[in-house]
């Protein structure tokens, strides 16, 4: 396996004689009081020891556990319905509400259920304020309240329906707030009738016991409305639902909502319906097959005794089909029947070999018989579907229902069908939510939820760990708190297996050519929940927006590297997994290093990596992967475990050291020309990109050295040409040539990455110069923390103290309603100047070191509007993400590679090498 070996070979060396020095000496900031200029910047970064009583108490962040709810001061709106983005509040609930719908199967019970968090709303003047400035209207695009929470899906075994009632019943789920048609928050909790939607034959059969059990009066849906509904509603709201698969390799296919239609569903449950789809609630039932599911659960117990569909599948996993299928080579003498195109093993009848062997059921093994029996009906729905397909004319064909069950084998026996008789001219695809399309679909039937109305972007899935259930599939009574989420964990762990150890998939070449091979993954056992854990809980947050300024939102794609490629997802997981026992200690010690941390702390890491061996095992399990995703998976699963921001001590201590050297880099960039004090802080930029935590060669830097050697260091290594070197094509863009000069951008983008000296010593004067050239200046930061990420919420306390030492940050500030109260006292001498173009802060919607600019918050797409110049900054926003991005406007892409790998493969070049790369408008 091919690991990091980047500190093996370090480019970047510490001079000197204090590189053993173990600096322990934190709060020497004061080390630079009479420094002056770059030569003395002297930053301090200690080692993370001292955490203190004032860190510990420093106001901790309550947002979501998960993605941002983007808009939490709107929380007290509560159903403003003029509001483009109001929030259903409940007054005085501040736990989950919650509202479910079902569908009730003959095996299984499907359940959808919605729960809406109510976080502690932040009083953040600084979002008012930007607001009020970028104009952000809550104007047009609702006109009812609209969900801002979560979907979860679950199921259960129809036999066993007392558990769901349980489920139900622990979650209050069967409590009221919303009537048969429409969400309604002000009913009272405790109605006597409360109406939930149900749809599947169970929705008939239960009637009484849900009645009984529960006091809930199931509502009626009609099953092929509910399926349709909830097929369109995945189509169009999911990114990578739909995918093909065949011999063993998942694809994932990009649905364009403007020619989805027509297409043709198949659902396959008990029985098989084939619904011809034309639009949102018009469609037809235009055929069907009564041999299913429930045909190769049936005829398969009885051949083989088996207790579960589960169990049958697993069989046929390590089954041999040629024992009792006839096959045209057993015909023609082991010879293909080439003239009509079939290979000798092509299964020419079913079973057919039992009709002239003299065995008895006995003598055939129960894995061949099913395997046989799965081919069998796979085949038989592949071909069905196809000839539907080709009588009405349609092109695409999507599978659903529970017989599918993600199986690797039996998706791939359907797409050979349908490739084999459409002669590779139609294409059958899967759908990741493949047996939640009736609840889902019951789900929407409630009037005016704003489901139907949600975006693609609007929707972020989300893996949790740690929950008795996952992906849709219960693993024991519901949690009612952190505690004994983890405490499942633990169980989990000590029981070994079932959550960490990767789910077995058929490797490629399940089907082999011609898809008539026995499958290659012999001996594996299929889990039972393989295709539950392919899912996890939708968010829906309707204030994620499509960045405005990409060039082609339709053919971007964030990732650089794409993970597909196995020798590049062995290489990430190793650098991540090699990073857990550190983060760990600095989540633990972020929390003041009590004992509950360091439990919470061993759930985190568990949780962690069997996320991590599960992707190693299905890369695509969770949809398209791509480095950012798992960057980001690392943040969503620390949130879950309630660490909210493991890095904060760092980052309050490298911003004070960093902001006492700041006077002093200012005043040496005040003497320079305007030339060298371009090149000086764009070197700034990428010499401050150096402070990463997230970096293992760094963070084995900063072990070797105090803060003024590396970053003196790293400024000497600044020398030009960069790897990646656009600068003079950028400076001839702010300063002209010749006589020429050119006009000021209007307003500019700093995507800003690092706290410390990152973002005070080379943001910060960067966006100073901005400024002072009469350019408005939009910081946007990180929403919610990560690694050592500066955010949103902390900036304008940074930008404020930057601003006690310079006036054109401080009356820009002002400008952008930073700060509130004008200051005296400035010390660079620009008073009685004309009042300043503001500079403003804008979180991006993102919790994570990367961005996906196909969902900002809306502010950043608001502030994106009379933007003309963008500058990603960092390895995650312009490197691992962004770097091919291109935009409408001006972009500069500023970060140092510290990974040596990367270098290699990004820019053929070396770790800390820098990008500098500027892009004209598109
Ligand atoms: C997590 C990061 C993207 C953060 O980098 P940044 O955006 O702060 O420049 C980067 O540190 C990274 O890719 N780290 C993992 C690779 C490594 O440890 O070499
Ligand atoms: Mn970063």
């Amino acid at each position: 396996m091919a690991g990091p070996t980047e500190d093996q070979n370090p480019v970047l060396e510490i001079d000197g004689t204090l590189i053993n020095q173990t600096n322990n000496n934190n709060n020497d900031s004061n080390s630079s009081s009479n420094s002056k200029g770059k030569e003395k910047a002297v930053v301090l970064v200690g080692e993370e020891n001292s955490q203190n009583q004032s860190d510990r108490e420093m106001a901790s962040i309550h947002r979501s556990g998960s993605r941002p709810q983007l808009d939490l001061s709107k929380a007290a709106i509560q159903g403003n319905f003029e509001e483009k983005d109001p929030t259903i509040l409940l007054p005085n609930q501040s736990d989950d509400i919650s509202h479910l719908a079902l569908d009730i199967g003959g095996s299984l019970i499907k359940l959808v259920y919605f729960s809406r968090h109510e976080d502690r709303p932040i009083d953040d003047k600084r979002k008012k304020t930007i607001k009020q400035r970028l104009g952000i209207s809550n104007g047009n695009r609702r006109s009812y309240p609209i969900l801002g929470g979560r979907l979860h899906f679950v199921k259960f075994e129809t036999a066993k329906i007392n558990e769901c009632l349980d489920f139900i019943y622990s979650k209050q789920l069967h409590r009221g707030g919303m009537d048969s048609r429409h969400w309604n928050p002000e009913a009272p909790a405790n109605n006597d009738i409360v109406i939930k939607k149900a749809t599947g034959g169970g929705a008939y059969k239960y009637t009484d016991l849900f009645k009984e059990r529960l006091g809930v009066s199931l509502d009626k849906e009609d099953e092929m409305d509910c399926l349709v509904a909830g097929a369109n509603f995945l189509l169009k709201a999911i990114r990578h639902e739909a995918f093909t698969h065949m011999e063993g390799h998942k694809e994932f296919v990009q649905i364009d909502h403007n020619d989805l239609f027509p297409y043709l569903l198949v659902n396959v449950g008990s029985g098989v319906s084939m619904i011809k789809v034309d639009g949102d609630g018009k469609f037809e039932r235009v055929s069907g097959t009564n041999v299913g599911g429930g045909t190769y659960w049936g005829l398969g117990r009885l051949l083989t005794k088996c207790k579960s569909f589960d169990e049958l599948l697993e069989l046929s996993q390590r089954g041999d089909n040629r024992t009792i299928d006839m096959l045209v080579g057993d015909i023609y003498g082991g010879m293909d029947y080439s003239k009509i195109g079939l290979s000798a093993s092509t299964i020419a009848s079913s079973f057919g070999k039992a009709i002239s062997d003299k065995k008895e059921l006995e003598d055939y093994r129960p894995e061949d018989i099913s395997l046989s029996l799965l081919r069998m009906i796979s085949y038989n729905i592949g071909q069905i579907a196809y000839l539907n397909a080709l009588r009405f004319g349609l092109k695409r064909i999507f599978f659903g229902g529970f017989f599918i069950r993600g199986h690797a084998y039996t998706m791939d026996t359907i797409s050979f069908a349908v490739h084999f008789w459409s002669k590779g001219e139609a294409q059958a695809m899967f759908l990741r939510h493949e047996g939640f399309l009736g609840a889902l679909g019951a789900f929407m039937s409630y009037e005016k939820h704003g489901l139907d109305d949600l975006m693609v972007h609007q929707l972020v899935e989300r893996f949790p760990m740690g929950a008795p259930y996952t992906g849709g599939k219960i693993h024991g009574p519901p949690l009612g708190d952190l505690n004994e989420k983890i405490s499942w964990m633990e169980k989990f762990v000590l029981k070994g297996t079932e959550i960490t150890a990767p789910v077995p998939m058929a490797p490629p070449g399940t089907t082999g050519l011609g898809g008539f091979e026995v499958p290659s993954s012999k001996g594996g056992t299929l889990r039972s929940d393989a295709s539950a854990l392919n899912i996890g809980v939708l968010h829906l947050v309707p204030t994620l927006d499509v960045f405005p300024l990409l060039a082609d939102p339709k053919t971007y794609e964030p990732n650089t590297i794409d993970l597909a490629d196995h020798s590049e997802l062995e290489y990430w997981f190793t650098v991540l997994s090699e990073h857990l026992p550190d983060l760990v200690d600095k989540a633990v010690a972020s929390e003041g290093g009590t004992d509950d941390a360091k439990r919470r702390g061993e759930a985190f890491a568990h949780a962690f990596s069997a996320h991590l061996a599960r992707l190693m095992e299905e890369p695509a399990a969770y949809g398209k992967l791509g480095l950012a995703n798992l960057l980001e998976l690392r943040e969503e699963c620390l949130r879950e475990f309630q660490f909210h921001d493991a890095y904060r001590s760092i980052k309050q201590r490298e911003n004070e050291a960093s902001l006492a050297v700041l006077p002093d880099l200012l005043m040496e960039l005040d003497s320079m020309s305007e030339e060298t004090r371009l090149l000086t802080l764009i070197e700034g930029v990428l010499a401050a990109n150096i402070f990463d935590w997230g970096s293992r060669a760094c963070v084995d830097l900063y072990h070797k050295g105090t803060i003024i050697e590396i970053y003196r260091m790293s400024r000497n290594k600044m020398q030009r040409p960069w790897r990646v070197d656009d600068f003079d094509a950028f400076k001839e863009r702010m300063l002209g040539s010749g006589q020429r000069k050119p006009h000021p951008h209007k307003r500019a983008l700093l995507f800003v990455d690092n706290s410390g000296a990152d973002i005070v010593l080379g943001m910060l004067p960067l966006a100073r110069e901005l400024l002072r050239r009469g350019t408005e200046v939009v910081l946007v930061a990180n929403s919610l923390p990560a690694l050592n990420d500066v955010t949103a919420m902390e900036l304008p306390d940074i930008v404020a103290e930057a601003a006690k030492h310079c006036d054109i940050l401080r009356r820009a500030a002002e400008a952008g309603g930073l700060l509130v109260d004008a200051m005296t006292n400035t010390l660079d001498g620009f008073k009685g100047s004309p009042p300043s173009v503001p500079l403003m802060v804008v979180e991006n919607g993102c919790g994570s070191p990367c961005i996906d600019l196909r969902q900002v918050s809306s502010e950043l797409a608001a502030a994106a509007k009379d933007a003309d110049l963008i500058i990603l900054e960092g390895m995650g926003r312009a490197l691992h993400t962004n770097f091919n991005a291109q935009f409408k406007c001006e972009a500069l892409k500023l970060a140092m590679v510290k990974n040596q790998r990367l270098a290699e493969k990004l820019i053929k070049g070396n770790i800390y090498d820098c990008v500098c790369r500027y892009e004209p408008a598109r």
